[in-house]
């Protein structure tokens, strides 16, 4: 594990932070807390990650928030989130807090998203290597398993026809996966709001993709951001591996429950 920040040492911040009166622990799913996997429907999160979100969330002054590109109902089910977790999917386009939330769409951005569809699928067609993700503000088109001609192929002509028949549509380059989506919210607006909904005094926030830099770059002095792998980033700490957040996650668990206990 290592501190991006030379000033101030991982443990030393996640001693602080564990301290603040209201804390708010926002993860990223896909590569922070479930290891890739080839097909979205079988990841899953580590079980010692989960185990020690689930004891994080019965700790007092503590909310637990997943803040994910995949779509909610994807990230519901693959989370297994229990109902005391807020829920943000579709890189803060919808949200579960208290009850779900129906993504509205007008009439523009209906007709945009169905000329999103048609190019990925046409641009997709040909190759059996190349998966479209439906969401319901728009289309992820995975290359995991296709090769880098391929990769290189299909993205290049699926951006030449949406610069075309779809201009203004939300580009998102994630880890094999190009997404576009009729609305812009970021990760960094889901962060600002879940932190005024949860009142926090300090947020956590740990994430691996490109997409993550937006939470990051919303996070203050007074948070934690926590870079998962390789690549340029606005986060302070950064850990190899999910399996290194699961353990910075039992180790902000196990310091928050002894201030609880104390
Ligand atoms: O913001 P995240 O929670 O990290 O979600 C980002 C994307 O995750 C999923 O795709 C990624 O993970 C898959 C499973 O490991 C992997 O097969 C794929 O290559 C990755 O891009 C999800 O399917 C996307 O909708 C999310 O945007």
């Amino acid at each position: 594990m290592t501190s991006v920040d030379p000033s101030i040492a991982l443990s030393d911040a996640l001693g602080v932070i564990a301290t603040t009166p209201t804390l708010l622990v926002a993860l990223d799913f896909d590569g922070t807390l479930a290891p890739e996997v080839d097909q979205p429907g079988a990841a899953r999160a580590l079980p010692d990650a989960q185990a020690a979100l689930l004891r994080l969330v019965d700790q007092p002054g503590t909310s637990v928030a997943l803040v994910s590109g995949r779509a909610l109902a994807s990230l519901q089910e693959v989370s297994e989130a229990p109902a005391s977790f807020l829920l943000v999917g579709s890189h803060g386009v919808e949200y579960r807090v208290g009850g779900s939330t129906e993504v509205s769409l007008s009439d523009d951005e209906l007709a945009l998203r169905r000329t999103v569809e048609t190019i990925l699928h046409e641009a997709s067609a040909p190759y059996d290597s190349v998966i479209v993700e439906e969401k319901p503000a728009g289309f992820a088109l995975h290359t995991r398993l296709a090769d880098e001609a391929t990769t290189t192929a299909v993205q290049a002509e699926v951006r030449r026809r949406i610069a075309v028949e779809a201009p203004g549509v939300t580009e998102r380059l994630g880890k094999n996966v190009l997404e576009y989506s009729v609305k812009s919210a970021s990760k960094g607006d889901a962060l600002d709001r879940l932190r005024e909904l949860t009142g926090a005094t300090a947020v956590f926030f740990a994430g691996d993709d490109v997409t993550d830099e937006d939470g990051f770059r919303a996070l203050g002095d007074s948070d934690f951001g926590l870079k998962c792998g390789r690549g340029e980033t606005a986060a302070r700490f950064r850990v190899d591996a999910p399996a290194d957040v699961a353990h910075v996650l039992e180790d902000l668990a196990e310091l928050r429950a002894h201030l609880g206990r104390a």
